[in-house]
């Protein structure tokens, strides 16, 4: 077990770089690959890594949830370049880091087509890391919170082997990102692979989908449009939610540590889908409805980080409250859907 408390390390050394790395016309620019890189996340992640000159950007997406419009700044930059590509088929491209994201995240929408959903998280991940290993590139994967199941340890810590339900409709989602994750610790022991795993707790932020189904998009947009909150039954669920640009800080520093994780990245602050419901009712639109609706299957009771680890190996924590960053996709929102502020 390594001393600072991470999955068990191998002492295999990772593949050997490019040789183009020891020439004496080698550019000193890091070359990034994001796969999932036109999403909500990986859009932002991606304008995170723009910010840095010596970083060339590569960003994947087969655009299923990903849009161009997320990217629209970057287009015809010099050091970017935007590939229509599905990860279920192998790619070549000469990179330094990986950031594999492509997967749909929201449940309707990773649900609409399971066995693709499974295939993007078995073998999108398994070409990324053939890629990985070709090029000695380091790699990280975007593991989910869903890996826990419906907790019966709360809140959970990465220790947590979780309670999943193998054959149910979310396991598409769940149980292809566990065996992601096996893939990239098989990969790491077995070849030596650089890895890196962070499991994202639920996010929220501009640029989500105006109708990605998700609670935080679908209450602002069901209060901006004076339409009722859908709350699913029994209300009493609770989720805890960390803005995009937090999320996007500890990815990177994940990345740029020595810590292959998985390290839980999120944000404690624990709401009910009530409170949530009553909070956005309160900033948004004091007069609209809140209406109980049926629930899906297998919906997690409770969820909510234990960030023990993300503090103590990365420094990291999250620093936007919900009352905070609720505005700010309020008015992104309220920009695409054209509503006007009332004053
Ligand atoms: O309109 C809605 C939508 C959802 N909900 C409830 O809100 C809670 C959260 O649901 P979401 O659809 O936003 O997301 P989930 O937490 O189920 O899944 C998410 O988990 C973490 C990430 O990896 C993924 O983005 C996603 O799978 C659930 O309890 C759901 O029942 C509502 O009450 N109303």
């Amino acid at each position: 077990m390594a001393a600072n408390g991470d999955q068990q390390s191998t002492t295999k050394r990772p593949p050997a770089p490019s040789p183009l790395r020891n020439s004496k016309f080698y550019q000193s620019n890091m070359r990034i690959l994001v796969t999932g890189g036109a999403g909500f996340i990986g859009s932002h992640l991606v304008d995170r890594l723009m910010e840095n000159e010596k970083n060339e950007v590569i960003v994947v997406d087969n655009y299923f949830t990903g849009s161009k419009d997320n990217l629209r700044k970057w287009i015809g930059h010099a050091r970017f370049e935007l590939i229509r590509h599905d990860v279920t088929e192998p790619l070549l491209v000469e990179v330094d880091q990986i950031y594999h994201l492509a997967c749909p995240a929201s449940p309707i929408f990773y649900k609409h087509n399971p066995v693709k959903t499974i295939k993007t998280n078995v073998m999108g991940t398994l070409n990324m890391l053939g890629l990985a290993k070709r090029v000695g590139a380091r790699i990280l994967l975007t593991s989910t919170s869903e890996v826990y199941g419906d907790p019966l340890v709360h809140p959970q810590p990465e220790s947590y082997w979780g309670n999943v339900n193998p054959i149910g409709v979310r396991s598409c989602y769940d149980e292809g990102k566990r065996v992601a994750e096996t893939l990239m610790f098989d990969y790491h022991r077995q070849h030596g692979i650089e890895i890196r795993i962070a499991r994202i707790f639920n996010t929220y932020g501009p640029r989500m989908n105006i109708d990605d189904g998700r609670v935080v998009s679908n209450f602002i947009a069901q209060a901006l449009r004076d339409e009722p909150l859908t709350v699913q039954a029994p209300g009493t669920q609770t989720r805890s939610f960390c803005y995009v640009s937090d999320m996007v800080d500890g990815l990177v520093r994940l990345m740029e540590g020595e810590h292959t994780g998985p390290i839980n990245i999120g944000n404690p602050g624990e709401f009910t889908m009530l409170e949530l419901a009553e909070t956005v009712k309160e900033l948004i639109n004091p007069n609209v409805k809140i209406s109980m609706v049926e629930n899906t299957p297998d919906d997690p009771r409770q969820r909510k980080p234990d960030i023990t680890k993300a503090k103590e190996l990365l420094g990291w924590e999250p620093k936007i409250k919900l009352r905070e960053g609720l505005p700010f996709m309020e008015e992104d929102f309220r920009q695409r859907l054209g509503v006007p502020k009332k004053h």
